[in-house]
């Protein structure tokens, strides 16, 4: 693990195909009742990862390398300007330096995608012109999405009509804690039509939704409304993306597959920042959801600091301990 075998060394860089649009269902309450999660069963679960980790560096440098081509390389913070932008977009172009990919007999790689607020969506589209890397852009009030429904619904439009070709939306908690599945699966609906052409993830803010089976619940709901991926956080939540969450997430996209024939893609985000990390992830989704969910149209990792992570990791395994410290500034 991660996986049945080792991958390829790195994706071909550049446009990745696209998944088709979740046509959705109609709410169905039963089920959504019906569904219930065991929080110590998903942690015993979760624990046994570790020990499934690639055991040579052959194998960690290349599901590493693997993990670089499924980064939303994101930058979400208040003070972003278009310079930050533009050099986030270099990096997703061309996010490994060409002798580090040398020493791994690995050849061009990019990251998935880059995500970033609708005020940055022009600066992204032209730094990345020419790269086919799309621009994810997050919306509808996010991260806490309590904005009028009205402007939620115009930011949506608005960041479409930039060119974002993909739509982080974030729900309204509160139908969750409420239980209000009916107000939740018509917010989704409404701004899965508001998104157009552009693919929808759905961001759940898991860490604010209380239980597991919470999670459960709205990973359904979000799915049976049309979200074509389900995201676990914005990254702004106290408690971000966790594997016993990550481990919830998968068994509904897999139930939802078996009930529908529909693959919906899982986007964990928020606090994913070390290699080790990255192989967890890509080591779960290979369990639960089989190779096709370590590919960009089903996968992403929603991370701002994970690259620099990995290629850390990929140094040390490419030139060996202590050459970080030369190759990398501090931080
Ligand atoms: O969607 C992406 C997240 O906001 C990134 O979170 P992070 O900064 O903890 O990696």
């Amino acid at each position: 693990m991660p996986g049945e075998k080792t991958p390829t060394p790195a994706r071909t860089a550049g446009p990745q195909p696209v998944q088709k649009h979740n046509v959705g269902l109609p709410l169905d309450t039963g089920w959504v009742a019906a569904t219930r999660v065991n929080r110590p069963a998903a942690e015993r679960h979760v624990a046994g990862l570790a020990a499934r980790r690639p055991a040579d560096p052959a194998a960690e440098a290349a599901w590493l390398l693997r993990a670089v081509g499924l980064i939303d390389l994101t930058t979400l913070s208040g003070d972003d300007t278009p310079g930050r932008v533009r050099r986030l977009c270099a990096k997703a172009r061309n996010p490994l330096r060409a002798d580090l990919r040398a020493a791994l007999g690995a050849g061009p790689v990019t990251t998935a995608a880059v995500c970033v607020y609708h005020e940055m969506i022009a600066h992204a589209r032209a730094a990345l012109e020419g790269s086919g890397l799309p621009v994810a852009a997050v919306s509808t009030g996010f991260p806490a999405g309590l904005s009028p429904f009205s402007t939620r619904l115009a930011e949506i439009e608005a960041s479409v009509a930039a060119g974002a070709a993909e739509i982080d939306i974030v729900i309204s908690r509160r139908h969750v804690l409420l239980g209000d599945w009916q107000a939740l699966y018509d917010e989704v609906a409404a701004f899965r039509a508001a998104c157009g052409p552009a693919h929808m993830k759905a961001i759940l803010a898991t860490g604010e939704l209380g239980t597991l089976t919470n999670v459960a619940r709205a990973s359904l709901v979000a799915m049976m409304a049309g979200a074509d991926f389900i995201k676990t956080s914005t990254g702004k939540e106290p408690v971000n993306a966790t594997l016993p969450v990550g481990l919830t997430m998968c068994r509904m996209i897999r139930a939802y597959r078996e009930a529908t024939g529909i693959d919906v893609g899982f986007k964990p985000a928020g606090g994913i920042s070390t290699a080790t990390d990255a192989l967890d992830w890509l080591g779960l989704v290979g369990e639960e959801l089989g190779p096709r969910w370590q590919e960009p149209a089903l996968f992403r990792f929603g991370a701002s600091s994970l690259l620099g992570a990995i290629e850390r990791r990929l140094d040390e395994i490419a030139f060996g301990a202590g050459s970080t410290p030369r190759r990398h500034a501090p931080g």
